[in-house]
């Protein structure tokens, strides 16, 4: 069974500290059980700040890093050293400063790597990285945790409204063309390999967000609003601040407040 659950915070800085502190909680109770956990990570000014928080935070040293299994949600198909990579903020942010096994970060390749710009290359080999971790008879691992953030127009990963991504039912990861956010060409999961996590964590901050949190959660079609079809198989956690919950009917209490 399923559930979803939301969190106000006060403000972004909270909502970022908050996160990363559940973020280490969660982690390190996967690894005591099953011994290693997998985290899908996400671009975007919520998404990186949750992980520099991590860096800052000194139970950083609870989780065993060396048995982390690292993923992306979405990538733009930009040269490596772009400051508009996903790879490049969480790098910056957090993994270069953890002890990471580095054969278990799993990044989508950038568009001067082995795949050149044939971002279609590209989008099947991550797909082939996802099946190989995949357990017996699957196409994705069942992911620990997938990291989301959300654009005003409901897009999530880089699945946008009404784009071919979010009709997409059998490929676990795409080609992205013509985004309407720069940059236009991206590698993103779909949201059926979305739904394969455990659990989904959408996270984030800002007046801007409000509109799109509040028809997700109203249950508005996936097609117009993607982020509503992001949810993980046994739990989706809404980590807000106080500013993008602003248009949701049911009241969230912040903590403390
Ligand atoms: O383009 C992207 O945008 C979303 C949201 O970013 P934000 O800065 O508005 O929070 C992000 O989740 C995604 O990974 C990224 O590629």
């Amino acid at each position: 069974m399923s559930r979803t659950e939301v969190v106000v915070y006060e403000n972004p800085e909270l909502l970022a500290a908050a996160a990363a502190a559940r973020l280490v909680t969660r982690i390190v109770d996967v690894q005591a059980a099953r011994g290693s956990a997998s985290v899908v990570l996400t671009g975007g000014g919520t998404g990186i700040a949750v992980l520099r928080e991590l860096r800052e935070s000194h139970a950083r040293d609870a989780i065993d890093w060396s048995r982390l299994d690292l993923y992306w949600g979405d990538e733009r198909f930009v040269p490596a050293d772009s400051g508009e990579r996903n790879e490049k903020g969480a790098r910056e942010a957090l993994l270069d400063h953890v002890p990471l096994a580095p054969e278990r970060v799993h990044a989508m390749a950038p568009s001067d790597g082995e795949f050149g710009d044939d971002v279609d290359a590209a989008a099947a080999a991550y797909a082939k990285v996802l099946a190989d971790a995949a357990e017996d008879g699957e196409q994705v691992p069942a992911f620990d945790i997938v990291l989301l953030g959300l654009g005003g127009e409901g897009h999530t990963a880089s699945v946008f409204p009404d784009s071919p991504a979010v009709h997409e039912t059998q490929a676990t990861v795409v080609a992205v063309r013509d985004c309407p956010k720069p940059p236009p060409t991206r590698v993103s999961l779909t949201l059926p390999a979305i739904r394969r996590a455990r659990e989904v964590w959408l996270m984030t901050g800002g007046a801007a967000k409000a509109d799109a949190v509040a028809q997700a959660l109203a249950g508005a079609p996936e097609t117009q609003i993607p982020v509503s079809g992001a949810r993980g198989y046994h739990r989706t956690l809404w980590l807000l601040d106080r500013e993008a919950a602003g248009k949701l009917t049911k009241v969230y209490q912040p903590p403390g407040s």
